[in-house]
């Protein structure tokens, strides 16, 4: 996963948006892809984040831009702005989280924008659906098959994920750039580079290629 200059200059483009509800690992998941790292404790991303990581994927090069958007739902309106511009989209729930439970039921949330990326993004968008979190089998409320069989449905491509053990996080990143068919042109929101506690500098800075 070498990141240099080199590999850059002929890199194939890749941009794509994570979206999902608050605490389903949005931000764990491309921490996890690009820098190798799980924190317990991760913080709730504000507004949005951007990352870059340029990565070999079948002897092609290719760049991966990934805005890391926020969950809560204050910030929902901000999303169309990382969305419209994508070619890929990662739809992340987390497969706890319940209908009769607090926070919220992330996988209806994920059906949500499902279906917001069906009216409104781009018609060629690649869209994955990640279940994340299956470390915690023992807590899971979501089956794999009901996510496939809504996957399938929709033509989404279909993994579950765990940030935690790194299970399928790279072949998530990597299957989307698989089928994407050539270099697609980053359209990224000019001027807006939203980033976490940019106060502290520590998370999303370290990140960005
Ligand atoms: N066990 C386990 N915990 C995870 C996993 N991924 C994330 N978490 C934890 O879940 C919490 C929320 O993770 P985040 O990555 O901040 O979630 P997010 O979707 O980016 O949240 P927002 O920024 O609020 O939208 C953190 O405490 C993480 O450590 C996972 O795969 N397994």
């Amino acid at each position: 996963m070498a990141d240099t200059a080199h590999n850059n200059l002929n890199a194939k483009l890749v941009s794509r948006v994570l979206l999902g509800d608050m605490g389903t690992g949005k931000s764990s998941l491309v921490i996890r892809f690009v820098k190798g790292q799980f924190l317990e404790f991760q913080e709730s991303t504000i507004g949005a984040a951007f990352f870059s990581q340029t990565v070999s994927v079948n002897s092609a090069t290719v760049k991966f831009e990934i805005w890391d958007t926020a969950g809560q739902e204050r910030y929902h309106s901000l999303a169309p702005m990382y969305y419209r511009g994508a070619a890929a989209a990662i739809i992340v729930y987390d497969i706890t989280s319940s209908v009769f439970e607090q926070p919220s039921d992330s996988f209806a949330k994920a059906k949500k924008w499902v279906q917001e990326l069906q009216k409104q993004g781009n018609p060629n968008m690649v869209m994955a659906l990640a279940g994340n979190k299956c470390d915690l089998e023992d807590k899971r409320n979501v089956t794999a098959e009901e996510a496939r069989a809504y996957a399938d449905e929709n033509g989404l491509f279909f993994l579950e994920t765990s940030a935690k053990t790194a299970v399928n996080v790279n072949d998530t990143f990597y299957e989307i750039a698989k089928k994407l068919p050539r270099a697609q042109p980053t359209q990224n929101p000019a001027g807006m580079l939203l980033v976490d506690r940019p106060a502290d500098g520590s998370r999303a800075a370290s990140c960005c290629g």
